[in-house]
């Protein structure tokens, strides 16, 4: 099963064409890292699937429904997008994370007892509910990355979209945020979308890859499929070793 399809979509800034007959799927269940060198287009696509953009042509279906052809809150019952981290508002983490509920409310916006049921199970799902009452702008980054996950879980949708999400984090925080990522896959059925720069996080917790390159897919499939096609070298230029450890694969990379 699909869960989002980019289907011969074309996109520009202005009037110069930037993203020109670009098709991929990401598959339901799955966690999926798009990668690609800086200013290649991944942001512009994850703001695509949000339906803050509109393509020029071709169209983006979300769980097999035009983005465009949902209001909002209907499009946010189905897709929780994270955008890339950008300066804390000055709020608990219990208000932040009652934000996802946003699609299910009505005018007054007041949080029902499901709300709240929500809200207390994204916080435990995400290990920030010792942090509740905390500021956002006290919490470490590692932590504050864990609260805005938290928001998008209590969002509860199939899919995650996450815009670097281990940007600013310390490489400890950055394995912490990938094993949560993993965990919602696993046990929440969450199918993950995310833009990384990080190759070796890419490798060792996808399921698969789409390589962008200059506002096209050059390439995508499942990690062995990638790592053949030699898409990742092309791509950024760099030699991939991928070594056999105890726990899996740990892959070195190094300049070309
Ligand atoms: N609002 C905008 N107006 C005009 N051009 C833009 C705008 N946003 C992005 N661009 C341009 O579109 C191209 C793709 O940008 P985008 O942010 O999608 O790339 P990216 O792959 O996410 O980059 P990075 O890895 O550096 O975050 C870049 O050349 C960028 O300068």
């Amino acid at each position: 099963m699909t869960a989002v399809d980019i289907q011969d979509v074309s996109f520009a800034y202005g009037k110069m064409p930037f993203i020109e007959g670009l098709s991929a799927t990401f598959e339901e269940g799955a966690v999926t890292s798009i990668v690609g060198p800086n200013g290649c287009g991944k942001s512009t696509l994850v703001k695509l699937v949000d339906g803050l953009y509109r393509p020029s042509s071709g169209r983006v279906l979300v769980e097999g429904e035009p983005t465009l052809s949902m209001h909002g809150k209907e499009r946010a019952r189905k897709v929780a997008v994270l955008a890339q981290a950008s300066r804390p508002p000055a709020m608990t983490v219990e208000s932040l994370v009652a934000c996802g509920r946003y699609p299910y409310q009505c005018h007054e916006g007041r949080l029902g007892q499901k709300d709240r049921e929500y809200v207390e199970s994204a916080m435990k799902m995400a290990g920030v509910e010792r942090f509740r009452s905390h500021d956002l702008r006290h919490l470490s980054g590692g932590e504050r990355q864990r609260a805005f996950i938290a928001m998008t879980l209590a969002q509860d949708t199939g899919i995650i979209v996450l815009d670097e999400p281990t940007t600013y984090l310390d490489i400890r925080a950055c394995h912490e945020t990938m094993q949560l990522v993993r965990c919602l896959n696993a046990q929440m059925n969450k199918t993950v979308i995310m833009v990384i720069h990080d190759l070796d996080l890419a490798l060792r917790y996808s399921d698969n890859l789409m390589v962008m390159e200059r506002g096209v897919c050059s390439y995508a499939g499942t990690i062995d499929e990638v790592l053949e096609s030699g898409a990742i070298e092309h791509a950024f230029g760099v030699n991939i070793h991928a070594i056999a450890t105890s726990e899996g694969r740990s892959y070195s990379l190094f300049p070309a």
